[in-house]
């Protein structure tokens, strides 16, 4: 069986209510991402962190996204989460400093080497692939191309880049990712998700997953 034969794993990024946890986690979501940079329309801050990682059950994992932030500020997060997503230029000696399993995002820039990448950040879970746009980070609800991605990748890939309840499934059948990632696909505003989107994008992918 190869590895990558299991159910794809899905992680809702973004999370700011407690509803939208609840939901979550009842619909089996594996991971729940919280945006913990200041500029973004769907950070939190610490103390919501604290209360919202209390509500989250057992085996699911609680993500804790940061951009290009100090170690201390990502410290003080840490008793509240059980992964750390590196969504900025991080390096990996930054990244591996907590002693916590990490993800690092890449943008899909033109020119990104993504075995260079895969060694550069050998210690991390998985490699977070979003699309690239000039000045922003993340979030952006844009795709990129998906046949950019080697089949032959050393790290488990997680998709991630303006998926929606339209273009999961071919997602998950085109790309066979160790998980997808969303966030602005199940919103209606930013940080305000959407019961009916969550519900049918978990629906979606638990379909592609079995073809
Ligand atoms: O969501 C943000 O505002 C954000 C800001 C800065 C860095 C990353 C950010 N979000 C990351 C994600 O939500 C996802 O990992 C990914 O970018 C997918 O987002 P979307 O295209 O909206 O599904």
């Amino acid at each position: 069986m190869s590895a990558y034969s299991a159910r794809t794993r899905i992680k809702f990024c973004g999370l700011t209510r407690h509803e939208d946890i609840t939901l979550a986690a009842a619909l089996g979501v594996d991971a729940l991402g919280f945006v913990m940079w200041p500029k973004s329309a769907r950070s939190i801050t610490p103390a919501l962190l604290e209360e919202l990682a209390a509500q989250v059950p057992a085996f699911v994992t609680r993500v804790g996204l940061f951009v290009n932030q100090p170690a201390e500020f990502i410290e003080q997060c840490l008793p509240y989460l059980d992964l750390i997503q590196f969504h900025g230029d991080e390096p990996a000696s930054f990244c591996q400093q907590f002693g916590r399993p990490w993800i690092k995002a890449l943008r899909m820039r033109d020119d990104i080497d993504l075995h260079q990448a895969a060694a550069d950040y050998s210690h991390a879970q998985a490699l977070l692939l979003d699309a690239y746009r000039p000045g922003t980070p993340g979030g952006t609800g844009e795709t990129f191309d998906w046949s950019r991605i080697p089949s032959t990748l050393e790290k488990p890939v997680i998709l991630a880049g303006g998926l929606t309840i339209d273009n999961v499934a071919l997602a998950v059948s085109q790309v066979m990712p160790y998980a997808v990632d969303v966030s602005g696909g199940i919103e209606t505003t930013p940080g305000v998700k959407d019961a009916d989107l969550m519900t049918s994008f978990v629906k979606h992918v638990a379909l592609a997953s079995v073809q």
